[in-house]
């Protein structure tokens, strides 16, 4: 199988680290090697800018893909999604220089919109039956309502920092993104897919887990399973040598401060918190 993958800009990188998480860590990948393969040998990584990736798997050239949400619509294929890998969330949005008269989508009747994403913007518009003119340019798109070239621009925000700086404000939001695998209808069911596809929900599923271990006397034990509202209750083994017990437990992230207190006054000790890698439910 082969796999569709940013070759480079912002998607690279976290693209390239969930692979590896996932269990497919990328072997004889050099700089601008179009291929590469994996540690899985049925696996390769084929490198393509996150803007054709589509087109990739599309056309069979790749089995599955990963790429922006935005890049799919872009492309006018239409892909299945199979999974929100959860990264390169931003939002493609209309927008206006702060200090002119337009203020909502109608008025751009008749004006110029540039934007990176001209078949997204077209439906858009089209969608609210404004006439609208669309300049396509191929980035710096928040300079062109500065020098006249257009009245109105629509491209990606996250943070909200490059509209700031060029003083432009968001008229509406068009789109919300972020990278998800793609695969054609046909190909969505394969064996290998599902494989991929059960290892990133597991990369996912332990994203936001701990995993828990700690030394309990066995009079204290109900008292820490009191405080434990771990997945599947805990796991609570002999200690060899000592009449404590081990207890494991897989807990939310975000429950980890509190519950850490409450164990130490139930009489844990010896609490270790460690990461993730998988979790497979
Ligand atoms: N500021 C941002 N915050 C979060 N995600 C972003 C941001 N900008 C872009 N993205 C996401 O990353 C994708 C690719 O953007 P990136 O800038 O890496 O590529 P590019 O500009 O097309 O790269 P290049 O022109 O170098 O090939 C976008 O389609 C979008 O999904
Ligand atoms: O809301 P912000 O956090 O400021 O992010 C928005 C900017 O990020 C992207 O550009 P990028 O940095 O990828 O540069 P590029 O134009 O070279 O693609 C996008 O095209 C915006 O310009
Ligand atoms: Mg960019």
């Amino acid at each position: 199988m082969r796999i569709a993958v940013p070759n480079k800009g912002r998607l690279h990188e976290p693209t390239v680290k969930l692979l590896e998480r996932a269990g497919l860590r990328i072997e004889n990948g050099a700089d601008r090697k179009l291929y590469a393969e994996t540690v899985d040998p049925d696996v390769t990584v084929l490198f393509a800018r996150a803007a054709d990736i589509p087109e990739y798997v599309a056309d069979g050239a790749a089995a599955v893909g990963i790429t922006g949400l935005d890049q799919e619509r872009e492309s006018g294929t239409d892909l299945d999604e199979l999974v929100d890998l959860e990264f390169g969330q931003c939002r493609l949005v209309l927008a206006a220089p702060e200090d002119g008269e337009i203020t909502e989508p109608a008025q751009l009747a008749g004006k110029t919109v540039a934007t990176e994403f001209p078949r997204i913007t077209r439906e858009y518009f089209d969608e609210q039956g404004i006439d609208t003119d669309i300049v396509e340019v191929t980035g710096a798109t928040e300079l062109t309502p500065h020098v006249e070239m257009a009245d109105a621009i629509v491209d990606i925000t996250s943070t909200g920092t490059t509209l700031a700086v060029n003083r432009l404000a968001i008229i509406d939001e068009v789109l919300q993104s972020s990278v998800r695998l793609f695969a054609r209808p046909e190909t969505a069911d394969d064996d290998k897919v599902q494989q991929l596809m059960t290892a990133f929900e597991s990369v996912l599923a332990a994203d936001d887990k701990r995993y828990l271990m700690m030394n309990v006397a066995s009079e204290d034990l109900e008292a820490v399973k009191d405080v434990i509202p771990g997945l599947g209750g805990p796991t609570v083994m002999d200690v060899a040598g000592s009449d404590d017990l081990a207890v494991h437990v897989v807990v939310d992230e975000r429950e980890v401060f509190e519950i850490i207190n409450d164990l130490k006054a139930a009489g844990a000790t010896g609490i270790l918190v460690t990461e993730i890698e998988r979790l497979v439910e």
